[in-house]
């Protein structure tokens, strides 16, 4: 567990969990394409920036459930995921890409990758829950994510889903004043669950179509927030919740037009690839992320 861990380890370990599937992403391997709208709204923590004073901007963005199976169950709770890219006139990219849990699963991809490999079967095929617990008490920078998982419930739709950016990020203005924050994706539809009988009466696959459904009844879309932290809000521990009660601005709002293309294949959804003025955090977790999205996209698209 002290050995730096690469991006490879952790593609392998996902395949490992959630099997080989050639061709799909080697997380989040079930999703669903849709593209939209951003309408920004200009505000002073972001001033100048062009992802803000550009007016509307095309979207494309992609839906999805956690693991590297693409055949997963939609009735179980878990992991949903949401990846958003936006296009700035002058052809630059900026992307959103979050999960609907508010913490990760350890503060480092080390914390990640041991957590992981607990849940490996062992050499009879068999889970082993004690190895997990055992992990679980002796690394405290998973157990808010474990503890939430426990309690998640299914999400009733995409669009009722609240996405979390997770990691901080940074916004310097053209007077180099820093604004440090971290974003959410907050659907305009609440945030909707189902109990475990009312999933259990739903098919396996329901997502897609009752988010075509609440497109076809009305308006489906998001506010992109900005939670502003303080001096004392840690820049680099994604497995650490800030305060509830940060300043939150609105970044802008994402508007879905139309769902189930094909676009999103040859699309990373790299969260480290930002506009003008925004930077990344020394997050481990963030920086391990674009090594690992390149790594599952080269092999996707290689058919592995
Ligand atoms: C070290 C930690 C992580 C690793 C190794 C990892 C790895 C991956 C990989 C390999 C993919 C598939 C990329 C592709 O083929 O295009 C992926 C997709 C994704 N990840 Fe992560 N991830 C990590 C952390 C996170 C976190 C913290 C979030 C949420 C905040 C997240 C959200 C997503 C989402 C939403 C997708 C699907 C994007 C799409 O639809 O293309 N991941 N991840």
């Amino acid at each position: 567990q002290d050995k730096p861990v690469q991006a490879t380890d952790l593609v392998e370990i996902f395949e490992k969990l959630g099997g080989k599937h050639p061709g799909f992403r080697k997380a989040h391997a079930k999703g669903m394409c849709a593209t939209g709208t951003f309408t920004p709204v200009a505000n002073d923590e972001f001033a100048g920036a062009a992802l803000l004073n550009s007016g509307q901007l095309p979207v494309t963005m992609r839906f999805s459930l956690g693991g590297a199976n693409p055949a997963s169950d939609e009735r179980a709770p878990g992991t949903r995921g949401l990846g958003v890219q936006i296009k700035l006139p002058d052809g630059r990219l900026h992307y959103f890409t979050g999960n609907n849990f508010p913490v990760f699963a350890g503060k480092d991809p080390e914390t990640f990758f041991g957590f992981l490999s607990t849940l490996l079967p062992d050499e009879n095929g068999k889970s082993n829950p004690a190895k997990t617990m055992e992990f679980v008490k002796n690394n405290p920078s998973v157990q808010a994510n474990v503890m939430w998982n426990k309690t998640a419930k299914t999400p009733a739709s995409y669009a009722n889903t609240q996405f979390f950016g997770l990691h901080t990020f940074y916004y310097d203005n053209a007077d180099k004043v820093r604004t440090k924050y971290r974003w959410e994706i907050v659907p305009t539809l609440g945030v909707k669950t189902l109990e475990k009988d009312e999933a259990a009466k739903m098919p396996e696959a329901f997502l897609a179509d009752t988010f075509a459904k609440q497109l076809a009844d009305g308006e489906v879309s998001f506010s992109i927030v900005a939670n502003i932290g303080e001096a004392e809000d840690t820049d680099v521990d994604p497995s650490q919740q800030w305060p509830a009660d940060r300043h939150q601005v609105t970044l802008g709002k994402l508007t879905v037009s139309s769902a189930g293309s094909d676009v999103c294949k040859n699309i990373n959804f790299d969260p480290n690839i930002l506009s003008a003025g925004f930077k990344s955090s020394d997050d481990p977790i963030l920086r391990m992320r674009s090594p690992a999205y390149a790594v599952s996209f080269g092999k996707r698209l290689s058919n592995q």
